[in-house]
């Protein structure tokens, strides 16, 4: 790992890592790329941005950008212009060689860690700086409420930092917390108000066994005001409760929070309201989703947290490498609980359709996009056919609504499809199409980053797979089914072990287990026996989160 401090050294280091000549001995010493794979051409590169005191929080979003990239960039910068006079910035909780050690723990490659003086270009703090500073200011609607309202200049100083980030390292993908939701809903409208050519990737907060979220400013309490300080998420679990049980009022809501609050004098509350978690706009009354945060003073330490409220229905994440059924269970998972199959394939094969009726050159990648960014595909779940009952049925399909259920399987767009799935614009607005699915749950979902990347919340996660031989067998067993003669094992062993190489180290979509999915190891199983014993424990799940 290295640690650099200046502009000049991180253009030049990120320079050799793009040229492909990064991460050799003169960048990375021993550290090698994650086995077994070979790192594609254009290494992917996550950025963490922190301002150091690094705890299991800013761990987390490590692990997640380690996971998701060949080269990750932790960045440790306390920035003074997020903080108002009156603040701590002078205090800031700083321990550099402990935060360069968790970092090298974690497989970061490099910490970016510059001077005030450094970074800004500018010798002298205070109103000089914010004199000859150019500054991006975020939208009033955002930066009024919450937070905002007692720091008016913070988050202009958050914006102003994390564009010089993005600016400088150009990171593909940005890790922030949920634990400061509001900043999080201001840099995604930053990315996309200025087409900032980095992905926002929002982690989930981080918390204590005692319920306490993570923060650098924890360090500041007393254990007595550290235990008082539970009372914060305990609040926000009392009023989640409580919309789980379809409280759907905010001044209910608020009550609630406020009354447990006050259990704890000694914390004295800033604010509690709930909002609109896009809009931050104030909500008298919640739809399917809002967005409850806090503030609260406890001893020195001004503490934040939040939780989202959202009511929808569970999701099941199905990922596993090639041929190990995953397709067939999912389907058949879906019939048995009801839910919709979210059929890529389906996704994918609509936007051919659409395309080639719109006689567009598939191979026209911009135009293509750009048909596809103006059009709406929507999926339903199938009925069955009477006639035969015996068939799964099959996802219904429309685009920019018209039905094209039959349309999309046609020979014409079989043998195009392939080509259109393989375009990153059409994966990104697909990916974009499925998570708005995600928003109302009630799906089951198979692919190979799904419980990962595109619902990581997501209730059930299975990993399903089946050795190298089951699969050979399996697939030997179709090929003599289709009337295509016996291939040698042994042959087919080595294509899906290439295949599952390949599969693990795209640069698009690789194959990753979620931490918490379950495994499931499908040698010598029946597809039933595979269907039953996920339907089982989506039931045993979800009861379990059922209040
Ligand atoms: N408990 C947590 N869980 C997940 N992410 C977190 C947590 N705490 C901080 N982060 C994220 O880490 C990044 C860096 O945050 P920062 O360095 O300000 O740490 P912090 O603990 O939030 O500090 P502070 O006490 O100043 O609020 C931010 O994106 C932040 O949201
Ligand atoms: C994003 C950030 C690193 C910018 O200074 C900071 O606001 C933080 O740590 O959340
Ligand atoms: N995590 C936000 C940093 C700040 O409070 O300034």
């Amino acid at each position: 790992m290295r640690c650099l401090k200046t502009v000049v050294a991180l253009r030049r280091y990120l320079e050799l890592v793009r040229s492909g000549q990064g991460l050799g001995a003169s960048i990375a010493g021993d550290r090698a790329l994650p086995s077994p794979t070979p790192a594609p051409p254009v290494p992917r590169l996550g950025l963490v941005p922190t301002m150091g005191a690094l705890h299991p929080g800013h761990l987390s979003l490590m692990e997640r950008a380690r996971r998701e990239n060949e080269v990750v960039v932790v960045s440790i910068f306390v920035n003074p212009l997020q903080f108002s006079p009156q603040e701590d910035f002078g205090n800031y909780p700083q321990d550099r060689q402990r935060d360069l050690d968790l970092c090298e723990q974690q497989g970061v490659d490099l910490v970016f860690a510059p001077s005030v003086e450094e970074f800004y270009g500018l010798t002298g703090l205070g109103a000089g700086l914010t004199d000859q500073l150019t500054q991006v200011i975020p939208p009033l609607g955002l930066t009024q409420g919450l937070c905002g309202r007692s720091r008016p200049t913070h988050f202009q100083g958050v914006t102003t930092v994390v564009t010089k980030l993005l600016s400088l390292v150009q990171p593909d993908r940005a890790y922030f917390g949920q634990k400061d939701a509001q900043q999080l809903v201001i840099l995604r409208h930053l990315v996309r108000d200025l087409n900032l050519p980095t992905q926002l990737v929002g982690c989930p907060i981080v918390r204590e066994p005692s319920g306490l979220a993570l923060s650098s400013r924890n360090a500041y309490l007393s254990p007595d005001q550290r235990h008082q300080a539970t009372v914060l998420s305990r609040a926000l679990g009392a009023a989640q409760g409580q919309f789980r049980r379809g409280e759907r009022s905010g001044a209910a809501l608020l009550a609630t929070v406020q009354q447990v609050l006050a259990t704890e004098p000694g914390v004295v509350v800033e604010y509690a309201e709930v909002v609109d978690p896009d809009t931050l706009t104030p909500l008298d009354s919640l739809g399917d989703q809002g967005l409850l945060a806090l503030a609260a003073q406890v001893g020195p330490a001004r503490l934040i947290d939040n939780v989202v409220l959202r009511q929808r229905h569970p999701i099941v994440a199905l990922d596993g490498p090639a041929g190990a059924g995953k397709s067939t269970v999912t389907r058949r998972v879906a019939a048995a609980l009801g839910l919709l199959y979210l059929d890529t394939g389906a996704m994918y094969r609509a936007v051919t359709w659409l395309m080639l009726d719109q006689g567009l050159d598939l191979a026209d990648e911009p135009g293509v996009a750009e048909v596809l960014s103006q059009s709406e595909i929507r999926l339903e779940p199938g009925t069955l056919d009477p006639a035969a009952p015996w068939d799964l049925p099959p996802v219904r399909v429309w685009v920019n609504g018209q039905e094209v259920t039959a349309a999309i399987r046609t020979p014409e767009v079989t043998a195009r499809v392939s080509r259109i799935a393989a375009q990153a614009a059409v994966r990104s607005a697909l990916v974009q199409q499925q998570r708005r699915y995600g928003k109302t749950g009630g799906i089951v979902a198979e692919g190979r980053d799904i419980g990962t990347t595109v619902f990581p919340d997501a209730e059930v996660k299975i990993f399903l797979t089946a050795s190298i031989q089951e699969r050979a067998r399996r697939r030997q067993q179709d090929l003599i089914n289709q009337g295509q003669g016996t291939v040698d094992l042994g042959q087919l062993e080595a294509e899906i072990g290439e295949r599952d190489r390949q599969d693990s180290s795209r640069s698009v979509s690789p194959l990753i287990k979620a931490p918490d999915a379950l495994e499931l190891l499908t040698d010598g199983l029946t597809i039933e026996a595979v269907t039953d014993r996920i339907v089982a424990l989506y039931r045993d799940r979800v009861a379990d989160l059922t209040p």
